[in-house]
């Protein structure tokens, strides 16, 4: 192939590889490195020189002596220049494979053994967390005499670590002026934040610590530590995106901001960054937290699920000390994902008449940790993100600065007529129903309910054929002179001779509707769809 068409060919490759087609962005790299191999070759014969032409076309043997050295060393440079493009190359080209094998992997795995009780995650390769496959990856063999077990390789020169400090309230003031007055340089202030606070590299992979705990031991907030990560952070989460209802529009967003540059980190760089943070709000109970939790999964990253409430500490400075050890930790495990559920309780307006400093003092905190987050794909391919997700029902409560920080702002509706349906499959697909049951009929009749609505109803019309056996059983026994005693013996009895539950009926349903009432009023929904229009960005 032509030399002149190379960078065409790549300009393709990388087309396909956002398309997602893995295989011909694969296919057509490979081609670009053979190209620039037999570049390297040529060079490395000393072939420039011929086909330069500038010097004519004579053979170097021919020319000058000086003019022999001149090209001698303008060969080598060349041929260094084709050597680092190779290198690129073959990276963008690994990295297409790698993203293909991992969606077959995934899409080979049957859902069913996925949802198991008894699936271990960590069973085959394609479903450990990209963090874990990061470290077995970088794990050299273990040297002779150096025991590797325990998670820990000691070498004759470890020393006793001396522990980080996480960025602290008392440090968070000059973080944040030193991120200010560097504003044009982000990148370069985290990762100087990072270095300056722990003198070490960044990542679980690069450091000899496996968990966090481990890596902070004798640090002085090591109780604090240790409360964060054993209440907020799942290494592994199982909740599948064929599990939600509707909502195709904000999957689609969220794998654009969140999956896709955790899996290609290479093309989510300068003006294509990842967003830094991404807000899904709308009516409770319409799947805010189920959506980020299955992002997370997908993504196989570390996901810290962060109750607000968790974050409130009555001790003077904790709160925010507790926020700067969530982003540390989290930077630590990267990639990975904090899901600020109800972000509004912590993050509301600053400056009100009502506001306490120590909140004002969380959320000047929040705000640092969150420009410090890692945006850009490092240039050795690994993911190194931390992505943060806020989900909240009243969006207008919203400090602007927090806001403005959570670029991707994704509006959760009610389900519409189809997204109805599908919940009410959804939520009864464990149980047994009769052959009447009919699902459009039940979206027609539940217009205005929200996910966690329709979930209610399906909880009290599976309760309705139990209700309905006890009710008989009870009129049975006490028409034959039985009380109370009798009875719980008849139940008993009940559920061991049959042990498979009575199905439920299209009537169960229809009735349950008629008691649970939809949890969302006309009213916050025309302000919601306002709030969208002025501040939406999807
Ligand atoms: N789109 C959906 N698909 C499937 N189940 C849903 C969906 N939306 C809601 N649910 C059901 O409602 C429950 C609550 O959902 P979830 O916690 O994700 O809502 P939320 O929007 O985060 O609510 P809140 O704003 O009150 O925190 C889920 O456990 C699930 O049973």
């Amino acid at each position: 192939m032509e030399v002149a068409a190379l960078g065409a060919l790549v300009q393709r490759a990388r087309e396909h590889v956002l398309l997602g087609e893995y295989e011909r962005g694969e296919e057509l790299l490979g081609d670009a490195v053979g190209t620039v191999q037999a570049q390297v070759r040529k060079g490395e014969e000393g072939g420039f020189l011929r086909n330069a032409g500038q010097d004519g076309d004579g053979a170097r043997d021919e020319l000058p002596e000086e003019r022999q050295d001149r090209h001698t060393i303008e060969n080598r440079k060349a041929v260094d220049k084709w050597k680092k493009t190779l290198k690129a190359l073959r990276k963008e080209r690994d990295l297409a494979r790698q993203v293909r094998e991992t969606l077959q992997g995934r899409r080979a795995t049957p859902r069913d053994s996925r949802s198991s009780k008894n699936h271990r995650a960590d069973d085959d390769d394609a479903d450990v967390p990209i963090w874990k496959q990061q470290q077995h990856q970088q794990q050299p063999p273990p040297q002779r005499g150096t025991p590797s077990s325990g998670g820990r390789r000691m070498t004759p020169s470890s020393k006793p670590r001396v522990p980080r400090q996480p960025t602290s309230s008392s440090s968070s003031s000059s973080a944040r002026r030193q991120n200010s007055s560097s504003n044009n340089n982000k990148g370069g202030s985290s990762a100087q934040r990072r270095g300056r606070a722990s003198g070490r590299r960044d990542g679980a992979a690069e450091s000899k610590a496996s968990s966090y705990v481990e890596h902070m031991e004798g640090s002085p907030d090591i109780d604090l530590i240790k409360q964060i990560e054993s209440t907020m952070l799942t290494k592994s989460l199982n909740v599948n995106s064929e599990d939600i209802a509707g909502l195709q529009g904000a999957k689609q967003v969220l794998e654009e901001a969140v999956l896709y540059p955790q899996l290609m980190p290479q093309y989510y760089t300068g003006i294509r960054r990842p967003w830094k943070g991404v807000l899904l709000f709308g009516p409770p109970g319409t799947g805010k937290t189920m959506l980020a939790k299955s992002i997370a999964s997908e993504c196989r990253t570390c996901f810290f699920n962060v109750a607000s409430a968790a974050l409130t500490s009555k001790w003077r400075g904790e709160s925010e000390k507790m926020v700067g050890i969530l982003f540390d930790m989290a930077r630590f495990y990267a990639p990975s994902t904090i899901f600020f559920d109800e972000i509004d309780s912590i993050a509301s307006a600053r400056g009100g008449s009502t506001e306490h400093e120590a909140s004002r003092r969380v959320k000047s905190e929040l705000l640092t940790q969150m420009d410090g987050v890692s945006g850009d794909g490092d240039e050795s391919g690994s993911a190194k993100t931390v992505v943060v997700l806020a989900a909240t029902n009243l969006p207008w409560d919203l400090d602007d600065a927090i806001r403005r920080r959570l670029e991707k702002r994704i509006y959760i509706p009610l389900p519409d007529h189809d997204g109805r349906a599908e919940l009410f499959k959804i939520a009864t697909r464990e149980v047994r129903l009769c052959d009447d049951v009919d699902f459009e009929k039940l979206a027609d009749e539940s217009d205005g309910y929200s996910g966690a609505d329709i979930t209610n109803v399906c909880h009290e019309a599976s309760m309705m054929p139990i209700r309905r056996i006890i009710e008989e059983t009870k009129q049975e026994v006490h028409a034959q002179g039985g009380g109370r005693h009798e009875v719980l013996a008849r139940m008993k009895q009940l559920g061991q001779d049959e042990p498979s539950s009575p199905p439920v009926g299209q009537q169960d349903l229809l009735m349950a509707l008629t008691k649970v009432q939809s949890s969302v009023g006309g009213r916050d929904l025309s302000k919601y769809q306002a709030w969208l229009e002025e501040y939406g960005a999807t």
